[in-house]
């Protein structure tokens, strides 16, 4: 798992939002081939939807070959409810952007037969080859879609009753008032979440900071749903400072130095030192002054130790170390003395 900590919403938003951009991308979808991808709805989602609108219209990105399922619906929620989740998408992107309406599936809450829709959008995304990327936000209580505490971590699509704790979060909806909240939902399961080949989770603010703790250093658990992504092998979660308040220091440390880390090393891939002509003369004037060193020592027999092949050996030895020593620095030192801190 991978995670990326910006300084607030619109930073992690920006980020999470230039990821999808580059995968599509990427990618390059055809009608024959579209990019399947996973969407959410909440707050935590809608800068990340402006942005995508953003680099659209700036013509970095289209989504004319792009299929897209989302994660929930509310069950008997009209679709033209301003907060159904049908107007939520069409509201934030689906207007905005240059998808085909047919390529868009969001599960339908009012189906006459709630377990064939769902059993049917299960096919729907095997049709279309899994998805590629899903895009997810977490409850307060660390579920991801409506797979409230409890959810089998095997879960596919399905009716789920909503957790009063839920009700509770999603009644700013509707007026804070607790009655207007649709009390079930129909959801993609856990599993039908870790089947997709990559999974973004876009955390925001100090009340997800609990349920974002216990996504990442707890233990992969039934009660924090989220969890589950620790087993994932393409999972990375954006979130903003505020939402990492309940991890451990060490853990928000850890995973900055990871990304600083990866960061430089894309840098200098992307950007290969450039030597001045003076220092490439210089480094070839050393050289010699090796050889000539070697030679003389060879010749004088002292000892057959500083030839030019142990030389190079040498300096790689060196390289290698600074190397380690790097690294130790900053992955190794840090999670072993993490692991002791559990330990004692
Ligand atoms: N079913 C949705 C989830 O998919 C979403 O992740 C969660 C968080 O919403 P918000 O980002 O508004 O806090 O809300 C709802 O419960």
């Amino acid at each position: 798992m991978r995670v990326i900590i910006r300084e607030n919403a619109d930073g992690a938003s920006q980020y999470a939002a230039q990821y999808i951009i580059k995968r599509i991308n990427a990618f390059a979808p055809t009608p024959e081939k579209p990019f399947v991808l996973g969407l959410p709805t909440g707050s935590s989602p809608e800068f990340i939807y402006k942005y995508l609108v953003q680099g659209y219209k700036a013509g970095e990105i289209s989504f004319a070959n792009v299929v897209t399922f989302n994660m929930d619906e509310y069950v008997g929620l009209p679709e033209e409810h301003p907060e159904s989740y049908h107007s939520f998408m069409y509201k934030h992107f689906f207007a905005h952007i240059d998808i085909n309406p047919a390529n868009v599936h969001i599960l339908n809450g009012n189906a006459p037969d709630l377990a064939a829709e769902c059993a049917n959008y299960e096919q729907q995304i095997a049709q279309a080859g899994g998805i590629d990327l899903f895009l997810g936000g977490i409850g307060p209580d660390g579920h991801i879609a409506f797979n409230e505490p409890g959810s089998s971590l095997r879960s596919r699509t399905r009716v789920k009753t909503l957790a009063e704790d839920t009700i509770r979060a999603n009644s700013r909806f509707f007026g804070g008032d607790l009655s207007q909240v649709p009390k079930q939902a129909l959801t993609v399961g856990v599993q039908t979440v870790m089947d997709a080949r990559e999974v973004l989770l876009i955390v925001l603010g100090a009340n997800k900071a609990l349920a974002l703790a216990k996504t990442i250093e707890g233990s992969v658990s039934q009660m924090w749903t989220a969890s589950a992504l620790q087993t994932h092998e393409h999972a990375t979660i954006v979130c903003d400072d505020a939402a990492t308040d309940e991890m451990l220091v060490k853990t928000v440390k850890y995973f900055k130095s990871i990304e600083q880390v990866s960061w430089e090393q894309e840098t200098a891939k992307a950007t290969p030192p450039q030597r001045s002509r003076a220092k490439v003369d210089n480094w070839r004037g050393t050289l010699k002054e090796l050889r000539i060193d070697t030679d003389k020592k060879q010749a004088g027999q002292e000892d057959g130790e500083l030839t030019p092949d142990s030389m190079s050996s040498r300096l790689m030895d060196s390289a290698i170390a600074m190397n380690d020593k790097k690294m130790d620095d900053f992955i190794a030192d840090r999670m072993g003395s993490r692991v002791s801190t559990f330990a004692a």
